[in-house]
């Protein structure tokens, strides 16, 4: 099979996304995991650009044994000897250089005509032909460049010393048929180019880089060029975890190899995103959080009777620990079930169908819902499960910086009967609580009040746990709801109800005896 070799220029176009800047150690860091993943070529970075750039570059070419490292320079010697300098002592000095050849870069940028762009890049690659054992040389804006120019510019540079020709898509304009078919008719039209590797270079801002990534390979490309998420200048270049997955996974249609340890794709991808600060959406293909996880509920059932029914890529092939099954508003009873059974909890089908509900309810309000708060349900359903003698059945609070805060509360009995009362309070838990005590008819000591969130995020649940003592027996409850004085109400009643039926219950018990 044809081998791709992965060309990953993170540490160069890569900190080229704006408010990106990294130090050595952490280039460094982020240079080891690039061997470690297989990257064949490394572009450390542009030595001429500045000194740390150029320290950086050197530490990496020291260091990195098992991938080639490279460093950028324009067409102009002193470009090309500090990269020498710094990229000497490395396993397999290669040098990046690159000129512009489209009309408005000549016109405008360099002020340069054709043939004095063809003489710079001609006297370029020969002078670093005198250090360096592998030449990369790149047209900056192939895209948007004479075809006839461009062929006319490669053969040239290839007969001065060029290994590899890169094609860079510059400003992310070209398609990927179009983009295919500058490589056939460089194929075609440069008498020596299969004395060369092609590389492709592409940019996202028309979200085709990857697209046209894949469509070079199917052309003859034999390098590919890309960052680890595809970080880079303006919208950021190929991600090359994605072209490196695509070629895998459709083996059967790229018929490709590549050097890739497809295994260690997430850590490389934790890690950049980590020390460029550069946050990874959650839908981002291969590496998104939400990548491997399924929320509706006919993908859950699919996926758990089998994977492969909504899985192409499995999360460990890329290093990722597991697919996820997300509890939320669009779950359906499969997963719930299988989920309720992870968490160690058996409970009847009549039980489960009880929490379902309750469940689907509560994912109305809250769009993910956490194991803890699935938990947190369990708890209540088995707690309320008890027989209850009163039941929240509506709740209402004023509450404002001016005025006395008051609380509306129906119960409803466990014969159906509603009772409804009205008081205030210092705050309003204590509103809450003094109504709560009013319909109760019945005198109730709080004895302790917490209350803690029951996950991360604004949207998290309330949890509150109360001790109450009534006619002498004190009592503990729990209540749990999206609001917190919802939860209070919930914790009160539990506690009180819980204190009713150990009453009547010991009451049954004396009668018994006596
Ligand atoms: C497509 C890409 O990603 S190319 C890489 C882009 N990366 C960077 O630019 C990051 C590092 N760059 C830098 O630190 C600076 O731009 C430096 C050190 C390279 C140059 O800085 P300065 O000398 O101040 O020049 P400045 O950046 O303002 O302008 C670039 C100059 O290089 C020239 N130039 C641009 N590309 C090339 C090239 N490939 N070969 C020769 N000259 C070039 C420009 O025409 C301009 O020349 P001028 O000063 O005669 O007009
Ligand atoms: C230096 C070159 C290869 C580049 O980054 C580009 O053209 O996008
Ligand atoms: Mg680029």
């Amino acid at each position: 099979m044809r081998k791709i070799n992965f060309f990953d220029t993170t540490l160069r176009d890569g900190e080229q996304s704006a408010g990106v800047n990294l130090n050595l150690k952490e280039k460094l860091e982020i240079a080891k995991q690039l061997e470690r993943v297989g990257m064949d070529i490394i572009e450390a970075g542009f030595p001429a650009s500045s000194p740390g750039d150029f320290r950086s570059v050197q530490e990496i070419a020291r260091t990195i044994k098992n991938s080639s490292v490279t460093g950028l320079a324009r067409s102009v010697k002193g470009d090309i000897d500090a990269a020498w300098e710094a990229l000497k002592d490395g396993a397999e000095p290669r040098l990046h250089t690159f000129i512009a050849t489209s009309p408005v870069h000549r016109e405008y940028k360099l002020k340069m005509t054709k043939e004095q762009v063809i003489e710079r890049a001609v006297e370029s690659v020969k002078y670093a032909a005198k250090f360096f054992p592998i030449i990369q040389w790149s047209a900056e804006d192939a895209c948007r460049t004479e075809l006839d120019f461009l062929a006319e510019i490669v053969e040239k540079v290839i007969e001065a010393g060029a290994k590899v020709i890169n094609i860079p898509d510059t400003v992310g304009y070209i398609t990927p048929i179009e983009y295919g078919k500058i490589f056939e008719y460089l194929k075609q039209n440069v008498k020596n180019i299969d004395q060369v590797i092609l590389s492709a270079h592409c940019h996202d801002d028309l979200g085709m880089a990857v697209a046209n990534a894949l469509s070079a390979v199917e052309h003859g490309a034999g390098q590919i060029e890309g960052t680890i998420n595809g970080i880079g200048e303006r919208a950021g270049n190929s991600a090359l975890e994605e072209v490196a997955v695509a070629l895998y996974i459709r083996k059967d249609y790229y018929k490709v190899e590549t050097n890739i340890r497809l295994n260690e794709i997430k850590r490389t991808s934790d890690l950049v995103s980590k020390l460029t600060g550069m946050i990874v959406p959650p839908n981002k293909a291969i590496v998104g959080k939400n990548a491997f996880a399924h929320e509706s509920g006919i993908h859950q059932d699919g996926v758990l009777k089998e994977k492969t029914t909504y899985e192409i890529i499995s999360p460990e092939l890329v290093g990722v620990q597991s697919n996820s099954l997300v509890l939320g508003k669009h779950s359906g009873r499969h997963a719930f079930r299988v989920k309720l059974k992870e968490l160690g909890f058996t409970m009847d089908e009549e039980a489960t169908n009880r929490l379902f509900t309750a469940f689907k309810e509560l994912s109305e309000k809250k769009k993910e819902l956490t194991e803890d708060d699935l938990v947190a349900l369990v708890l209540e359903e088995q707690l309320t499960g008890e027989e209850g003698t009163y039941e929240l059945a509506a709740l209402q609070v004023t509450y404002g910086t001016t005025g006395v805060p008051s609380a509306t509360v129906t119960l409803k009995t466990k014969e159906n009967e509603e009772i409804q009362e009205a008081a205030t309070g210092n705050g309003s838990v204590e509103a809450i609580y003094n109504t709560l005590e009013r319909c109760l008819k019945q005198s109730v000591t709080l004895l302790d009040y917490r209350i803690q969130s029951n996950s991360g995020g604004r949207d998290a649940l309330a949890q509150v746990y109360v001790k109450v003592n009534v006619d002498g027996i004190e009592m503990g409850g729990r209540g749990i709801a999206q609001d917190v004085l919802e939860a209070s109400a919930k914790a009160y009643l539990n506690a009180v109800n819980r204190a009713i039926l150990l009453k009547h219950t010991a009451k049954e018990k004396h009668q018994a005896t006596v």
